[in-house]
């Protein structure tokens, strides 16, 4: 036997489960029935575009009234109004909007939004209201006024009312656990976070209550520096100024309005957090939209407002939706282009901003490749290279894009002269083909670094600081891109053109056929007595001798990195500075030249060992600490041997000064 047949849903039965659960939140009833009204009076002024009414639209308003004694909450509007068929169409059907067909209906007019889609707002005002009142009128000419009310019960009356004025008046009479919604400042308060950019008046107790402008809405051409600064202030009071901005603006293929800026980073703020707004037509969504902003600028701020965003639908399905990926593609994509339109034409605001753009845009081409693609030729060094006739120095210019968007720079101009310079590392590799081609000198702490440094520097090598904290990754990172290019900290090996080779072979003892070299070599293991230390002598290029450092130590970069990722592995800090490392002794320094010669002279006594041979071990380890000390500085116990040591030397010295 065959049969077919519709399934049946009994009203009484599924009512109350969707005054319970169409949402989680009973407050959203007064943004519902605030959209209704707005779309009301939206719908008047098509309607009146259109030439179906050539009445007076008055002046748009909304007004909200409580009533504490009679336990009511009424939102007035004078929009559209509805005819006694419309509220028995509309209203007493539930998921029955008439946003689709007017929309339709009026679609060449696109200046105004329809907020409504799905017919269920109103019902919304069930979650709070014992009893639901609709007094409405009909812009229509000869319509009646009507009066619509229902306790919640599937039965409703619809009847004639007195009503003279056009427009809707909706009264909810609260339920005895939901007065909260008769206090004033509750109200303000909803009404301010659902609706404050709703461009309709809202007033509350005689004051309109909402900031009505919505500045993503206008045309960036429309809009000053000082009006997009002031949207920012206005959205997050007491905080610093914003470095930029980029103004969204799309309707193809999907419709995304909104303000987005790139704030200054704070240590404290948490970047895992957005703290971008979320709209729709204006109606205020959500504070979380960490599924609609690619994860690296998710620390940016402002506004985004879109119709394509499903709404009221779970955090996976968001992030998995096709349109709300594109959307997220399409913001990584205009924000990129503005990197790419400031670093082209305004430098300098670039290189200002660069300390707090710097994370954003490393973090990003980290985690996406096709913004990576985008900014690679954007990522800026500081460099030791004096870079004058740079670009640094092109003046500053205010970019408009074809596309209306807009984009603008905070920071007052500063002089560009003198540095400090800034490189990208095509850059860089190019300058430096010819002296020391594919290899990339860095350092990451410029004062610990200080004096290799500067010896790369008076060798003419150029050093790039890698000193931001997410340096560490992102050294790695280049490496991986650039697969030619050698990367070496400062403090990891010397270069060879760093050494002046022919000067460390030459014999001075010829009974030991022992070079300079060798001497020094052996004095320092001797003085040092550390196994795992490596004694390496060269002689440092330059023209004084006396200007370079007479030992530096060196940690090679593999190990160095090895130890770094081993602490980040373990989540700790770096805390202990490694036995393993080499000890660079200057055999050019006259210091260490002294050495030799002290430590040969004088009387040898008992001990085996002259006065003057054990004053050379003691610089010898004053030598090494002093090194240390400029590479990473002593803990406790460090130091008191030093100072103690020091107060030895320094006394020996005068004594064979005195004597
Ligand atoms: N203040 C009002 N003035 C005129 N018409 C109204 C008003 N409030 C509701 N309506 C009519 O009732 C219909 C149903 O409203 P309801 O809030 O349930 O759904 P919606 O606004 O269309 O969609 P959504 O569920 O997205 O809010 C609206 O489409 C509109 O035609």
């Amino acid at each position: 036997m065959l049969e077919t047949g519709n399934i049946s849903i009994h009203t009484e039965n599924i009512f109350p489960i969707i005054k319970k659960w169409l949402y989680s939140d009973h407050e959203i009833f007064l943004r519902e029935l605030i959209s209704n009204a707005v779309d009301a009076i939206q719908k008047l002024k098509m309607v009146s575009h259109a030439g179906e009414f050539s009445g007076d639209l008055g002046e748009p308003a909304i007004q909200i009234t409580l009533d504490k004694e009679q336990k009511t909450l009424s939102i007035s509007d004078n929009g559209i109004g509805m005819t006694a068929e419309e509220v028995k169409k509309y209203i007493t059907q539930v998921a029955f909007s008439s946003a689709e067909e007017f929309v339709q209906k009026y679609k060449s007019n696109q200046d105004q939004q329809i907020i409504g889609h799905f017919g269920l707002g109103f019902y919304s005002s069930f979650m709070v209201s014992s009893r639901v009142e609709v007094d409405t009128l009909s812009y229509r000419e000869g319509a009646e006024a009507v009066h619509w009310s229902c306790d919640g019960s599937t039965a409703f009356q619809l009847e004639s009312s007195p009503r003279t004025t056009r427009g809707t008046t909706v009264t909810l009479t609260l339920q005895e656990e939901e007065l909260e919604y008769l206090e004033v400042p509750r109200i303000r308060q909803l009404v301010k976070t659902y609706c404050d950019f709703m461009p309709v008046p809202i007033q509350l107790d005689g004051e309109q209550v909402n900031r009505q402008k919505a500045p993503w809405k206008d045309a960036p051409s429309n809009l000053t520096s000082e009006d997009y600064l002031e949207f920012y202030r206005y959205l997050y009071p007491f905080q610093e100024d914003p470095l930029l901005w980029v103004h969204l603006n799309t309707d193809y293929p999907f419709i995304v309005n909104g303000i987005l800026y790139f704030p200054k980073l704070r240590p404290e703020v948490d970047v895992t957090k957005s703290q971008i707004k979320l709209f729709c037509n204006q109606v205020f969504v959500s504070d979380h939209c960490e599924e609609v902003v690619p994860k690296f600028l998710l620390p940016m701020r402002g506004v985004i407002d879109s119709t394509d965003i499903p709404l009221n639908v779970s955090r996976s399905f968001l992030q998995n939706d096709r349109t709300v990926r594109r959307i997220a593609d399409y913001i990584a994509k205009k924000v990129g282009d503005r990197l790419k339109e400031l670093y082209r034409d305004d430098r300098e605001a670039f290189i200002r901003s660069w300390q707090d753009l710097g994370t954003f845009v490393k973090f990003g081409a980290l985690n996406d490749e096709k913004f990576k693609k985008q900014v690679e030729d954007l990522i800026i060094f500081r460099t030791t290279a004096n870079l004058t006739t740079s670009s640094a120095e092109m003046p500053a210019v205010e970019v408009q894009s074809e596309g209306g968007d807009a984009w603008e720079t905070v920071t007052p101009a500063a002089s560009s002269s003198g540095g400090p310079f800034y490189t990208n590392l095509k850059e860089y590799l190019e300058r430096n083909k010819a002296h020391h081609e594919n290899r990339v000198f860095y350092c990451t702490e410029e004062v610990n670094q200080s004096s290799y440094v500067q010896l790369h520097k008076n060798q003419g090598i150029e050093v790039l600081f890698m000193d931001a904290f997410i340096d560490t990754h992102f050294v790695s990172f280049l490496e991986r891109e650039y697969t030619d290019v050698k990367f070496s900290r400062v403090d990891a090996d010397l270069d060879d053109t760093l050494i002046e080779k022919d000067k460390t072979g030459e014999i001075v003892d010829p009974k030991t056929n022992k070079t300079r070299s060798e001497q020094i070599q052996e004095l320092f293991q001797k003085a040092l007595n550390k196994p795992k230390l490596t004694i390496r002598t060269e002689a440092l290029k330059s023209d004084n001798p006396q200007g370079t450092p007479p030992a530096m130590v060196l940690l090679p970069e593999t190990l160095r990195r090895l130890q770094e990722m081993t602490a980040l592995m373990r989540q700790e800090q770096l805390a202990q500075f490694p036995d393993e490392h080499t000890l660079l002794v200057n055999t050019a320094h006259p210091l260490i030249q002294n050495l030799t010669s002290l430590s040969q002279g004088g009387i040898i006594q008992g001990s085996g060992e002259s006065p003057s041979g054990e004053l050379a071990n003691l610089i010898c380890q004053h030598v090494y600490d002093l090194a240390l000390m400029a590479q990473k500085g002593f803990d406790a116990e460090g130091m008191q041997t030093f100072v103690e040591r020091s107060n030895q030397v320094l006394t020996r010295l005068t004594e064979r000064a005195a004597g």
